[in-house]
């Protein structure tokens, strides 16, 4: 399977501007092939929390018919980042995923709100399953600051996830954190590891990329930098079990001391 993350830079407040952009980078990734394209958090409108009731999208509807153009175009599954999506008087910050047929597979709204960066005041916390399936392989598919919650990351891998996926918009400030849990996640749940982040800077951020593919044993199988870029790799979803097996990990879980 082939991945690619998609680490662009996000205009402030412009849906209209920013899904011309991942068209146009559709458009340019179409001759390589991927199964598998993810974008960043928030990339159709940035951290404009101020202007999300005007800039949102009614019930993710507008981006998800978006995706699904995109993903029968070019024939590639789609996991959308994530977007600013108005539910009644609620805003949720939702990931969406699309095959390549363009049917609509998964939406997941962000768990843990973060408030370092204000978003308990303009968005409301999801309620969703992060688990779902794409392509034969079960997938945990979170958004950004959930990675600092591990409990949350082993619940889909409790479920017989083998890919864990996170889109982020993550600060360059904490860049070490960002790369330092994800191998851990990656480590800890003997699973792959796909992080798209964004580049680039709001009013209030400057973001960090280093977009990042991990494998189950932990090592990284390509890095972004802090430029626009795709990051890809090749995966093979059966290292998931070679590594279970080396460590059986699950196995020796002790749930009588905790679950
Ligand atoms: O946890 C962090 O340091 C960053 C989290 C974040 O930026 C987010 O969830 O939007």
């Amino acid at each position: 399977m082939k991945i690619g993350l998609l680490q662009i830079d996000i205009k402030f407040g412009e849906p209209m501007a920013n899904r011309e952009y991942v068209k146009d980078q559709f458009l340019k990734a179409a001759d390589d092939s991927y199964d598998l394209i993810i974008l960043p958090e928030l990339w159709s409108t940035g951290y404009d929390l101020t202007r999300l009731d005007d800039i949102g999208d009614e019930n993710a509807q507008e981006s998800i018919q978006f995706l699904q153009e995109l993903a029968k175009t070019y024939n590639v599954n789609i996991i959308g980042g994530s977007v600013a999506n108005k539910k009644g008087d609620s805003v949720y910050n939702t990931m969406i995923v699309v095959d390549r047929n363009g049917d609509l597979v998964h939406q997941y709204s962000k768990l843990h709100l973060f408030k370092l960066m204000d978003e308990h005041k303009y968005l409301s916390p999801g309620e969703d399953s992060p688990s779902f399936l794409l392509e034969g392989i079960h997938f945990g598919g979170f958004i950004c600051y959930d990675i600092r919650f591990p409990e949350w990351i082993r619940k889909p891998v409790l479920e017989g996830a083998e890919a864990i996926v996170v889109v982020a918009e993550w600060p360059e400030a904490r860049v070490d954190h960002w790369l330092t849990l994800l191998k851990a996640r990656a480590i800890e749940n003997q699973s792959y590891v796909f992080a798209c982040n964004r580049i680039g800077a709001d009013p209030n951020n400057a973001f960090g990329g280093n977009s990042i593919i991990i494998d189950p044993w932990g090592e990284t199988l390509a890095q972004g930098t802090t430029q626009e870029e795709m990051v890809t790799a090749t995966i093979d979803i059966a290292r998931v079990k070679e590594i279970r097996s080396r460590i059986p990990v699950f196995q020796d879980r002790r749930t009588s001391f905790y679950s």
